[in-house]
């Protein structure tokens, strides 16, 4: 048989499985189509987006897998195809700190998929705003970066917001220099976030010791100004800001930790039943007196389980008052969880379940 006859039988092959691909994904969406209309017909008008069961299907998709396409990659169709699932049964508007171009808009459409509506917007406060308010379904900000540690912003708007943890995403952060010349040495100034100019600061003092570097509300933002200006300004950016904004790529990953990555929430008003890989997110005060934080952590010690995470902040209610976000493994349904948490409240003089939510999947 020639090369090409095999080409043409293969791709014979090719187009008989899209047909069949194409009726499933349609008989899937049908489904959708169902559980929606029985969705309506329940009195509490029950949440169309289901955090755990995506995350449950996600991680059934992985388990099953195997091969030749990788894990992760067979889990990201399913995102598309849950994501079509569900704008067809209700389409969902996502608020993230804008502008377009920057990584959490990466951070929502990795977790929400293509089908989702992302609308911009320009601060952190304004993400909670617009879902407190019912302008946007859910909302995405960022909570955490490997090497810069807590977004402060972030963490103290939840002390005066009823919104809920849905969700986390996690997504490798990796830095481009974007600018309008071509030549690293016509830079003379660089515009970004505080956090991307921190997590570039030994690239930056090496390769542009000269450069100002001037601290900016979003990377996007940056690249935007930037494509405004002459050969001298460059932006710190993600890729896609260098299409978005027409600028050319002086510089790629740099990053001065290999592994940089930031943690993304998403914030709803809706409370999420467990998946079977998830996180609380606590947060508590205690009176300030010797003792008081080690007592009031030991009922998750007594039960096993383990705290990722404890941060705290100022409470804004008194000078040298704190209050402490604690996220721990487990969801606040679990057994051993909800026992130690009702330990854990009796001694806290402020107690709140910020959200229980499944475990990044992808
Ligand atoms: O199972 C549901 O509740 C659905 O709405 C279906 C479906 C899906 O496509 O599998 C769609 C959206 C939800 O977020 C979870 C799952």
């Amino acid at each position: 048989m020639s090369e090409q006859k095999a080409l043409q039988n293969v791709r014979q092959e090719i187009d008989a499985l899209d047909e069949k691909i194409q009726t499933l994904i349609n008989a899937r969406t049908a489904l959708a189509h169902q559980v929606a209309e029985i969705k309506q017909q329940q009195a509490d008008q029950s949440d169309f987006y289901r955090p755990e069961r995506e995350a449950m299907i996600l991680r059934r998709v992985m388990e099953r897998n195997t091969g030749p396409l990788p894990d992760k990659e067979m889990a990201r169709l399913f995102r598309e195809i849950m994501s079509a699932c569900l704008a067809a049964e209700k389409p969902l508007s996502i608020a993230y700190l804008g502008p377009e171009g920057s990584f959490t808009q990466s951070a929502a459409l990795k977790h929400f998929g293509g089908s989702a509506e992302l609308l911009p917007v320009s601060t952190i406060a304004n993400v909670f705003s617009a879902v407190e308010t019912e302008h946007a379904c859910y909302g995405v900000v960022p909570v955490e970066n490997s090497t810069e540690g807590m977004v402060s912003h972030t963490l103290d708007r939840f002390i005066s917001s009823s919104l809920k943890i849905n969700g986390e995403v996690s997504l490798r952060i990796h830095h481009y220099l974007l600018g309008k010349g071509e030549n690293l040495s016509d830079v003379k100034t660089v515009y970004a976030h505080p956090q991307a100019l921190a997590q570039c600061r030994q690239w930056l003092g090496d390769q542009l010791p000269q450069a100002a570097l001037i601290p900016l509300d979003s990377n996007a933002e940056a690249a935007r100004r930037v494509s405004t200006m002459d050969e001298t300004a460059a932006a710190i950016a993600a890729s896609n800001a260098a299409e978005i904004y027409n600028l050319t790529v002086l510089a790629n990953n740099i990053e001065d930790e290999a592994g940089n990555t930031t943690r993304f929430l998403v914030i709803g008003r809706q409370d999420v039943g467990p998946s079977g890989a998830d996180k609380t997110a606590l947060l508590v005060s205690t009176k300030n007196k010797p003792g008081a934080l080690q007592k009031l952590l030991q009922p998750l010690a007594e039960n096993q389980i383990s705290m990722s995470r404890i941060e705290s902040r100022p409470s804004r209610k008194g000078i040298w008052e704190y209050v402490f976000f604690i996220d721990i493994e487990g969801h606040s349904q679990d057994s051993a969880v909800a026992d130690a948490l009702a330990k854990l409240e009796s001694e806290s003089s402020m107690f709140r379940v910020l959200g229980a939510y499944p475990k990044a999947v992808l």
